[in-house]
């Protein structure tokens, strides 16, 4: 038996199905393993009973937001860069240390397991910008696609980039897209969402205004503002950043999960700089790049149809010299410190190799980087 979708939301339209027959009768679901840990809870193991392939299986608390969630990443699919939903179910399960059962969306999606971008750049022994370039190109196709069916992911980051399979050689790797926990409809005002470390400059200000608006200090606007795709581009920069040198382009003075009002000034005042120690071996052309997209002014901000066709995705003139971002990025905890205030519930990641050695450091100003300093 299946039931469709309620019709949440006017402008949110799908032909997805969900079926509400129990999942155990299709799949043997492995309770007990976790691929990994978000807010949601822990993405288990399944395998589809009659053809004893593997999947992932997320598990949502049914709700209106769970079901937008489900909605747009299904209509974001089926791309080459982005986790693909093969079923979802609405069952009722009932979790150990749980009273009672409770409405869930289980949903069945390819298997990623090559684990997180981020782990794998750790594990490279040559990083190069030519192989940066190659992986935005597949995070930017997957972005591209999400604009061009409206639809705006809105927390892009390391943690939801996930690779196809593990690999010597990031360079022959598929990167999907996962998350659309935050994705929406690229219409009108929403409420501020985010990841402080990928958090774009026109949100920061649209919750400067609400907040002034709810205080009485300011009527509100004719026109609201939007968090829109724009944010995308902002955090894919910052994900390039942190890719070419190891660290991301605001920190506060002293490490915090938190956003500081200091990384709030430097985010919404777009106050970073390119540190010669790391960005020496860097092209200018890379820098070009993030600039447009860290660019404070979301009018002024590449937009991803511009960027598709950008020359350094293609990695032709990329510099070919290792960055430092691997080894700076092996402390992994002074990293998710200072990059994400959700960091503590996700998952416990891979230790990282230590078998090369990593380079020193003469001074850094960055915290991370300091943390490393005072370590060796
Ligand atoms: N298709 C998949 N294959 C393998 N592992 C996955 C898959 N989807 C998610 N994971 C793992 O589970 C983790 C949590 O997944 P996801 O980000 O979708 O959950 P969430 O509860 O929405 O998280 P968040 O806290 O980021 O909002 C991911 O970071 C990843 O490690």
């Amino acid at each position: 038996m299946t039931c469709h979708f309620p019709r949440m939301d006017e402008s949110v339209q799908t032909n997805m199905v969900i079926k509400s027959s129990s999942i155990v009768e299709d799949y043997e679901v492995c309770w007990r393993k976790s691929l990994g840990t978000g807010v949601s809870g822990p993405v288990r193991l399944c395998t589809k009973r009659n053809t004893g392939e593997k999947y992932a299986l997320k598990c949502l608390l049914d709700s209106k937001k769970a079901r937008t969630e489900v909605m747009l990443h299904q209509r974001c699919c089926p791309h080459p860069n982005i986790v693909q939903i093969y079923d979802v179910y609405c069952n009722s399960v009932q979790f150990p240390r749980e009273a009672v059962a409770r409405s869930r969306l289980l949903v069945v999606m390819e298997l990623m397991n090559g684990g997180e971008l981020f782990d794998q750049i750790i594990r490279e022994r040559h990083f190069t910008e030519k192989k940066a370039a190659a992986i935005t190109k597949q995070i930017v196709s997957a972005v591209f696609h999400c604009h061009s069916l409206n639809i705006a992911h809105r927390d892009l980051k390391p943690e939801n980039l996930l690779l196809k399979e593990k690999s010597e050689d990031l360079q022959n790797v598929t990167i999907k897209l996962a998350d659309f926990g935050f994705a929406k409809e690229d219409i009108g005002l929403v409420t501020p969402q985010f990841t402080p470390y990928y958090v774009a400059p026109q949100v920061l200000e649209a919750q400067k205004q609400q907040r002034l608006e709810r205080s009485g200090l300011k009527t509100p606007p004719a026109t609201p503002y939007t968090y829109d795709k724009s944010c995308d581009m902002w955090s894919v920069g910052v994900i390039i950043y942190i890719m070419l040198c190891g660290y991301p382009p605001f920190f506060p003075e002293t490490p915090s999960k938190q956003l500081t009002p200091n990384m709030k000034r430097k985010i919404m005042a777009g106050e970073y700089r390119f540190p010669e120690n790391e960005w020496g071996v860097v092209s200018g052309v890379a820098k070009n790049v993030i600039q447009r997209l860290l660019e404070v002014d979301p009018v002024k901000r590449m937009t991803v149809q511009q960027f598709i066709h950008h020359t350094w995705l293609l990695g032709e003139e990329a510099p070919e010299l290792a960055l430092l971002s691997p080894a700076i990025m092996q402390d992994k905890d002074a990293l998710n410190e200072v990059m994400n205030a959700h960091a503590q519930q996700l998952t416990v990641m891979r230790t990282p190799d230590t078998t090369f050695q990593l380079k020193p450091l003469k001074s850094a100003e960055n915290p991370i980087l300091k943390k490393r300093l005072k370590a060796h």
